[in-house]
Formats: structure tokens, C-alpha cells, sequence
């Protein structure tokens, strides 16, 4: 491109946009160079070799010939592989850890190579040097023309340091963008050669003596790009102007534009940083340009794929070369990868119109960079896959960003299974969504952005409004979600932000609220902008809890607020804490209530509240232990008055206390949950999957956890009143035990008796103990009743024949039936693969199944493909009998372990005479009594407890001075399992 077509660009009439377009870009220019070369006076590296000692400067003929017997030859990568092949590369090799380089100052003069070589090639960023290898070329040794792998991340360039050695040939020869050097190491100087990787380079035969070099790595750091202004200089103000002008044409047809870079990255590296000589400097140019003229710029690895017949291959091709195509059957091409400049990943396997590339022939004379090979497959075939890769830069105007990141998306949703969003999909909403906040969170965001931000969420709520189930709707992660509400928020749109806010699903991280907070407080944000949005967000919390701790982010305690902000939160709070239509409520919501309550309305106020609220709910019990729980520790505390927080506990534990039936100590399962996920297709299939194996029990979700329950029976006891609140408490359990569910044991009371026992081993004067050990041995025996239950007896009727009987017997019976049989009746033998003709494979099929035979009988054709002669696999399975009996006896290993957990000490001591029959569950084996499994509602053993009405007062022990007390009606009615064995 001349100055003259620029500089008239602004003006006149472009007829043809993309190759003006595609002029201003080739036009970008760089002083930066592809490879580096220079001489440098000797530096001993002070070689240093085991076996050999130091190696001497120059080198000389026998050290050259030591060296050799200690190196390899040297391999070449190809493809995934490394190979050694003479014809391709010939050099003798010694890794790093094959030498030491003991000079001591050797890395301060390498350093000093690397900023030379680093300046030379234009490369703005810190960068390492790592030593990779010593190679010795002998007479004839050579490389062919081949691009450096990249041996580590990061990795953008070899550097080659050449050490004296007299030797004739070995020039190195660069190949770049048309463009050759050749450079030959010095026999008698140290010399250097840096090339970027992707750079052809050879290595020409050495025609006398040694070329001797050590290779070093050049990766980048992890430092930021400096980015230099550059829109001063004449070509990137011609490229500005181009694309302003395209920019501000209606109706221009292609909103968007690829342009090859000159070197190819790979797709874990690619990013600004990373990009070299002109590319670095076109898309530093577009990146500016980018901030006065609304377009976006990404970076893409581009991938042609070509399906085509070719010749069979007789000869393991991997090593050979790729195949050529024959005939060419399809071509098609993809955006492999995109990402923005900072490298983070916003696409994956997007669609592309090769049209759209300025330069027309982008994937001619390209090497293959993958390929897939098939030999024959039945009647098709041999065939191959190709395919070719570019890197490029993407030129999109910003106003069809939203459209061209997630237009092809729509498109993926596959009609078969219905609307539902894939993960890749998902993943794909997800970045798109955190490319955008991240830029408007980073930067002062001109209106463009902010304007394509919009555009992007609601074309993202109309995926969700199309898809007739709500919960299958783009999903976005916490992390997505906050910085979605971070970026709203910055919009300034009071009503933009509600949207957003409100469909949270509760998916936000309490964190924003505290984020929210810091903008109100530094006066970044006024509370009119967001308190709409706020009072949404909140509210889309499912749970009463999330939404307290949610509202508690934006006051926190000892951090002053403005009066106005103070004022609003206080309203919230009223409208949270109104006891009308709240649901679900749990253990952790009655913490948080007096949390709340006490933190917004001074001490006395709280209690009102609180009493207030419990009194308009009737919530389940383990809500108001929880209430009961925090008031107790915050009388004790002194953050509640001790008189009327006293008062209102003893009230409210005191009428829980009377509600409590044998129901509410099994009442642990929790409330359904909203989904957490999205119901992916995936999930439906497993789940489908997995209901067709035999159902394991369910482990209980409790809403109230032993530890809790235990603070609740340490606040009855600490509350020392009149009523005797612990020993009703007690009494409860002990009467309800037997209707406890299995699960329950494992989830709750287990653990609380663990959460227990410590106290009363600290106390054990405490009049309620025995009341306690009690407790102890009707929970423990109950668990063993209800969990393990008695072993089942074996029913005779359930037991399957083993064996089958040939229908051919008439005809005199086959030869295969009595050695099934053998199988069969062979108490060792499980499994048998045995090799059959198909007319052999369904009579065996038809005895095992007239026979209803224990054992499953399924062809295997994976070992002779089209053949009638195949693997027939029978399995036994376990009579029903047998596993009823495997299932009893690993419930009862599972609850010897549970009772192993406790300490030998605590159980003796709670359990008395009785420790071995419950600890050897010896009520388990006693023939004739009806135990109940696993499971199975109990059938009560009061009437057996009663009938032993001696052991119960024997157990219940004379030095308990609280059953000496009158029993009331109740209490008569309590059931004892301890005495009944
Ligand atoms: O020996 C040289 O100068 C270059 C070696 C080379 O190209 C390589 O190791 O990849
Ligand atoms: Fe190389």
C-alpha cells in the first residue's frame, strides 16, 4: 500500500473494503527481526563432563571423539513423536544433565546475549534462557530444514551458542516470509544464532572438522506486553483510518474480518505477549485502534479440514509421511480457538466462511498439522483427514460482537434432544459473558461497550425465555454471575442492573454484597443506581438464610455506613424478618435470626422480634433449636439480656419440648432443595442409568446435625429451671427411639452422642446422667435393631435350580449340557467364556432360560469379527437368598465399625452389664425374635420391655435422684429397650 491510497481513504469511496482492508495491514511495518546472529570474544563455560573431565577451548580432535562416546544420536520431533532417522537430522547429542557449565559468570554473559537477541527480535517481554543441549556435528552431520517444537511453555525461540571448533559447512540457513539468512559459526570465536521457533531453519552438512553448540530455550515470562504508541507512525494511521471508515459505513455487509499473522502460535500460547516481529506490532495497532474506533479484536487458531480416499498403505505410514488424497471428498473449516488479547479463552469450535479472510489463499502451501489416517473399514476406505492451521486476528465491529461470539451457537442445539444447552455451550456463554464483564469491571467503558454488554444478556435471557423448561436455561457459574452484577452495576442502569439481578437462581456469592458495600461506602456508586437491583438480587436467594447473610454484607458491624444506606438496610431487614410466607425453615435459619435480629435492633428489640416470629410460625423443630441454640449462647455472652432471653427460652423449649412426638426425632431429611445445576442431558442419562442399579441406601441430608442437637441439650441443661427441660428431653429420645429410620442413626444421633458424651464425662455428678446413659444404650440398641436388623433366614423357595436339563435328552442329549452343568453345579467357578458356534450359542441360550438358571448368558463378538464361532459369557448370579444374606452381613460390619468409634471407656461406663450383648450385637442371633431390617418401620418390643418391668428400674439405676422424682402419665408411657434382650 502507497501513502497516496492512504491518505485519500478517508474520502474517497473504497469499491473494494477487504482488500483495502487487507493492504493496510500488510502494510504494518516492524523494525524487529525473525532471527539474530553475532560473534562474541571466548568465554569458557567451563565445561565440565563425568568421565572426561574439562573440555578445552578449542576443541580439539581427541576430546571431540571422548565426547562422542558419551553422546546419542540426536531425534526430531514429529508430530507427538520423536524419532531418529540420519536422513533428516545427524548430529550427536548430550542432554543437559549429561555436563556442567562450571564457569561462574557463564549466566551473567548469557543473559547479556539474550537482551542482544531479545532486542533484535523485537521481544518487549522479561524473558528466560534454559539450557537444552550440547550438539557435536561431525564431518557430513547435518539438520534438515525443520520449525523448533516448543520444548517448554512459553516457549518463542532457540538460542544457539557456538563454542571454537574448527569445522568447514554447517551454516545455519533462516527462512522467513520470503526471506533467507545464512550464518556460519566461528572456528575460533564463540558465536550466537537465536531464531523464532516457528522459523524454517537447516542446518547445512559439515564438511570437515566439528561444529560444536550448546541450544538454550528462550520462553517468556508471565509479564505483561508494554504497549508503545504507535498510531504516530504513517502505517498504523493508514490501517486507523481504513477501519474507521469501514467502521462508520452503513450497511456494510461483513461486520467482521480475519487477517493471518505471519507466524503461527500454538493454541495454549497464543495470546498479545506472545505474538512476534510484525504481528505483535499489527495487533498492537488494531488494539488501539480499537480504543477510538468501536471494533473488538481477538486472536484465533483457524483449522482447514480435508477428508479425502487415498492409496493403502502396505508400510506403517506414521513414520512415512502423510498421505496424499487420492480424490478430495470434503472440506471444511472452523475457528479451532479464540481468545482476546490477554489470552483468555472466549470460543471454541465456532463455524467460519473462508470468505472472510482477507488473504484468499490463507491454507495454500500449508504443511499438514494433524492428520487421521483409515485403512479399509469394510466397503469404504483407506481414508485420511487433514488438517491445516493458521493463526489470525479478528476485526469485529463492536456492535455484532454479541452476535458473531454467539451466533453459531443457536445452531449447536441439537434437534433431537430438544433445546437443551451442552456444556460446551454453557462454557462457551460463560466466557463470552466474562470477556465482556472483565473489560467493563477493568476499564472506563465507552458507551459501545456498555451498549454490546446489553445486547449480549438479553440475547442470553431469550436463549432462556425459548426453552420451555426453565431449569434447562444458559447457566452461568457463581464466578460468571458476580462479575455479570459487577459489570452491571458499572453500566450505571438502575434498571439494566434489576435484570441482571434477579436472576441470580442464588448462584451470587455473598461476596458481591460485601464488593456492593465498598462501592457504597467509597461513594463509587449512590444507592439510588443500585438499591432496585439490590433489593432483587437479595430477594432471588431461595433461602431465608442466604438472604439474611446477603442484606448483613451491606451493614457490616463496626464499619460506618451512610445514614442513607443505613436507613434502606433497616427497611430490608423489616421486610425479611416478616414471619408471613417464609419457608424452609432450618436449623441454620434460627441462627440466623437472632444473628439479624440482635445485630439490627439493639438487644432488647431482638427478643421482641424473635418471639414475635416464632410465635407467627409453626416451623419445624429443628428451626427453633437452632433459635434456641444462638439465644443461649448470646445470654451467655451477654450480647441478649439474661432475664427476658431467659424467659422467652424457657417458654419456647418448653412448648417445643410438649410438641415433640416420636416424628420429630426422625424429622432430619431436608427440605428439596432448588436444583444447583441445570438438569443437563448428560444428567438425565446418567440418572436414567444409574435407577436401573439396585438402589443403595439413601444417605439422610439431615437439616440439624448431632453437634447442633448437642448444643441444644447443653443449653437445656445449663438452664436449670424448675421444668427439667434436659430430662424431657431425654425421656423423648428414649421413648421415640425405636421409631427413629436407619439413616437417621447414621446422619444425627450417632454423632451426637459422640458430641455428647464428653460433657457428662466431665460431669458425671450431674443429676442427669444416668438419664443419659440411658439414652446411650436405647439409641445404640435401637441403631442395631433398625439398621443391621435379625439375619434373615434362608428361604428354600427362593433358591434356583443350578442346573438345566437338555430338551434334547429324548434324542440322547447333547455333548454341551453336561458340561454346562459341570459349570454350573462347580461351586469355585464363577465366570466362564466359552467359544461356541451360533446354533450351539441358542440352545445354550434356551436351557439356561426354560431352566430359570442364576446365571446370565451373553455373546461376546469381540474377538472374531463376521464369524459365526463366538464367545459365549456365562456369569452366576448370586441367588436372591445369598445376597440378602451378603447385604445383612455388611450392615452389620458397617455398625460394629460405627460402635467402634466411641470409646470402650464411654460405653462401658453408659452401658453397664449390658456392653457385650450391645457392643457383639448379640440381640441380632437370637433365633425366634422378630427384629426389624433396615429400613423396615420397627414393630415396638414394648410389649417384651414391659414384661421385664424389673430390669428397667435395675438399669435405670437407684442413684438417679431424678427418677425418684413422680413420674408422670407420660413418662409411664416410655418404652425400654435397654432391659429387653
Ligand atoms: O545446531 C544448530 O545450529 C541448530 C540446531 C537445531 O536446529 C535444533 O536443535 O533444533
Ligand atoms: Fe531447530
Amino acid at each position: 500500500m502507497t501513502s497516496d491510497t492512504c491518505s485519500s481513504s478517508g474520502e474517497s469511496i473504497m469499491s473494494d473494503l477487504p482488500s483495502e482492508m487487507l493492504a493496510a495491514l500488510d502494510g504494518i511495518e516492524t523494525t524487529a527481526a525473525f532471527s539474530s546472529f553475532g560473534k562474541f570474544p571466548v568465554v569458557d563455560p567451563g565445561i565440565h563432563v563425568a568421565d572426561i573431565g574439562h573440555i578445552y577451548l578449542p576443541l580439539n580432535r581427541s576430546q571431540a571423539q571422548q565426547l562422542i562416546t558419551k553422546a546419542h544420536q540426536a531425534p526430531y520431533g514429529k508430530g507427538s513423536e520423536t524419532l531418529v532417522d540420519t536422513s533428516v537430522r545427524n548430529t550427536w547429542e548430550l542432554n543437559s544433565d549429561q555436563f556442567e557449565l562450571r564457569r561462574p559468570d557463564w549466566n551473567a554473559h548469557l543473559r547479556e546475549i539474550a537482551a542482544r537477541v531479545a532486542r533484535d527480535l523485537g521481544i518487549e517481554s522479561r524473558i528466560s534462557v534454559e539450557l537444552y543441549k550440547m550438539l557435536l556435528y561431525e564431518k557430513g552431520a547435518m539438520f534438515k530444514p525443520h520449525t523448533d517444537t516448543e520444548k517448554a511453555p512459553g516457549m518463542v525461540a532457540t538460542l544457539v551458542i557456538g563454542l571454537p571448533s574448527a569445522h568447514e559447512g554447517g551454516e545455519v540457513v533462516v527462512k522467513h516470509r520470503g526471506l533467507t539468512q545464512s550464518f556460519k559459526l566461528s572456528s575460533t570465536q564463540c558465536s550466537y544464532a537465536s531464531w523464532y521457533s516457528d522459523v524454517v531453519h537447516e542446518v547445512l552438512p559439515v564438511t570437515s572438522g566439528y561444529r560444536w553448540v550448546l541450544t538454550y530455550n528462550i520462553t517468556l515470562d508471565g509479564a505483561q506486553t508494554h504497549r508503545p504508541t504507535r498510531l504516530a507512525r504513517p502505517d498504523a494511521l493508514c490501517l486507523y483510518k481504513t477501519i474507521k471508515h469501514w467502521a462508520e459505513q452503513d450497511g456494510e455487509p461483513s461486520d467482521h474480518f480475519w487477517y493471518k499473522l505471519d507466524h503461527e502460535y500454538t493454541q495454549a500460547s497464543i495470546s498479545l505477549k506472545a505474538l512476534k516481529t510484525r504481528d505483535l506490532a499489527c495487533v498492537q495497532t488494531l488494539d488501539e485502534i480499537s480504543t477510538k474506533v468501536p471494533v473488538d479484536i481477538f486472536l484465533a487458531v483457524l483449522e482447514k479440514q480435508e477428508i479425502g480416499s487415498c492409496a493403502y498403505d502396505t508400510y506403517d505410514s506414521g513414520h512415512h509421511g502423510y498421505h496424499p488424497f487420492e480424490e478430495l471428498i470434503d472440506a471444511s473449516y472452523e475457528v479451532k480457538s479464540l481468545v482476546d488479547l490477554d489470552g483468555n479463552q472466549v470460543l471454541k469450535g465456532r463455524r467460519l466462511d473462508p470468505s472472510e479472510i482477507l488473504q484468499a489463499d490463507c491454507f495454500e502451501d500449508l504443511p499438514i498439522a494433524e492428520e487421521y489416517y483409515q485403512g479399509y473399514q469394510g466397503n469404504w476406505g483407506p481414508e485420511a483427514t487433514h488438517w491445516y492451521r493458521v493463526t489470525a486476528v479478528a476485526i469485529v465491529a463492536r456492535h455484532s460482537t454479541p452476535s458473531f461470539l454467539l451466533g453459531s451457537l443457536a445452531k449447536v442445539v441439537n434437534p433431537i434432544m430438544g433445546p437443551a444447552w451442552g456444556r460446551d455451550d454453557q462454557k462457551t456463554i460463560s466466557w463470552v459473558v466474562d470477556y465482556y464483564a472483565k473489560r467493563i469491571i477493568d476499564s472506563d467503558s465507552d458507551t459501545s461497550l456498555l451498549q454490546s454488554f446489553k445486547e449480549l444478556m438479553s440475547m442470553i435471557w431469550n436463549m432462556d425465555v425459548k426453552t420451555p423448561e426453565p431449569r434447562r436455561a444458559p447457566f452461568l457459574g457463581e464466578d460468571t454471575t458476580m462479575q455479570v452484577l459487577k459489570a452491571a452495576v458499572r453500566t450505571r442502569d438502575g434498571a439494566f442492573f434489576k435484570e441482571c439481578a434477579q436472576r441470580h437462581h442464588g448462584k451470587l456469592s455473598e461476596g458481591f454484597f460485601t464488593w456492593a458495600q465498598e462501592q457504597l461506602a467509597s461513594g463509587q456508586i449512590t444507592l439510588t443506581e443500585v438499591q432496585d437491583g439490590l433489593r432483587a438480587a437479595v430477594f432471588a436467594y431461595p433461602l431465608f438464610r442466604t438472604r439474611y447473610a446477603a442484606v448483613a454484607r451491606l451493614l457490616p458491624l463496626n464499619n460506618p455506613m451512610p445514614d442513607e444506606v443505613r436507613r434502606w438496610v433497616h427497611e430490608m431487614n423489616d421486610q425479611l424478618l416478616d414471619p408471613q410466607g417464609q419457608q424452609q425453615l432450618e436449623y441454620q435459619d434460627g441462627v440466623f435470626l437472632v444473628l439479624i435480629a440482635r445485630g439490627y435492633y439493639g438487644a432488647s428489640y431482638a427478643l421482641t422480634r424473635i418471639s414475635t416470629f416464632i410465635n407467627h410460625t409453626r416451623q419445624n423443630p429443628c428451626f427453633v433449636i437452632g433459635v434456641l441454640s444462638r439465644m443461649h449462647e448470646d445470654v451467655k455472652s451477654g450480647h441478649l439480656p439474661e432475664a427476658a432471653g431467659m424467659a422467652i427460652f424457657q417458654s419456647t423449649a418448653h412448648k417445643l419440648l410438649s410438641r415433640l412426638n416420636s416424628s420429630s426425632f426422625n424429622l432430619t431429611e431436608s427440605p428439596p432443595r432448588p436444583t444447583r445445576r441445570p438438569d443437563t442431558v448428560e444428567a438425565r442419562y446418567r440418572r436414567r442409568y444409574e435407577s436401573s442399579r439396585p438402589a443403595e441406601p439413601e444417605p439422610a441430608n439431615p437439616a440439624i446435625f448431632g453437634p447442633h442437637f448437642a448444643s441444644f441439650a447443653r443449653a437445656l441443661i445449663d438452664y436449670e429451671g424448675e421444668d427439667n427441660l434436659i430430662d424431657r428431653l431425654w425421656q423423648g429420645i428414649i421413648s421415640s427411639a425405636t421409631s427413629i429410620s436407619a439413616p437417621t442413626f447414621q446422619a444425627l444421633w450417632l454423632p451426637f452422642l459422640h458430641a455428647m458424651i464428653p460433657f457428662y464425662t466431665d460431669n458425671p455428678e450431674h443429676p442427669s446422667r444416668p438419664r443419659f446413659h440411658q439414652v446411650i444404650a436405647t439409641l445404640l440398641k435401637a441403631y442395631i435393631t433398625t439398621y443391621v436388623g435379625p439375619r434373615p433366614v434362608e428361604d428354600p423357595s427362593n433358591v434356583r435350580p443350578q442346573q438345566v436339563t437338555c430338551f434334547l435328552r429324548e434324542r440322547g442329549g447333547c455333548n454341551l449340557c453336561p458340561q454346562l452343568n459341570t459349570f454350573l453345579r462347580d461351586p469355585t467357578r464363577t465366570e466362564w467364556k466359552w467359544s461356541l458356534f451360533s446354533s450351539e450359542r441358542a440352545h445354550i441360550h434356551q436351557v439356561l432360560d426354560m431352566g430359570g438358571v442364576a446365571c446370565t448368558h451373553v455373546t461376546d463378538r469381540s474377538v472374531f469379527s463376521n464369524s459365526s464361532y463366538q464367545g459365549l459369557v456365562l456369569t452366576k448370579t448370586f441367588p436372591h437368598a445369598a445376597q440378602t444374606q451378603r447385604a445383612w452381613a455388611q450392615r452389620k460390619a458397617e455398625a460394629g465399625r460405627k460402635l467402634h468409634e466411641f470409646r470402650p471407656a464411654d460405653l462401658r461406663a453408659a452401658l453397664g452389664p449390658k456392653y457385650w450383648d450391645i457392643v457383639e450385637m448379640r440381640c441380632l442371633e437370637t433365633p425366634g425374635r422378630q427384629a426389624v431390617g433396615q429400613g423396615v418401620e420397627g414393630t415396638t418390643s414394648a410389649t417384651t420391655a414391659r414384661s421385664h418391668p424389673q430390669r428397667q428400674d435395675r438399669y435405670a439405676g437407684s442413684s438417679s435422684s431424678v427418677l425418684r422424682k413422680k413420674r408422670s402419665a407420660a413418662e409411664a408411657e416410655i418404652v425400654d429397650l435397654t432391659g429387653d434382650y
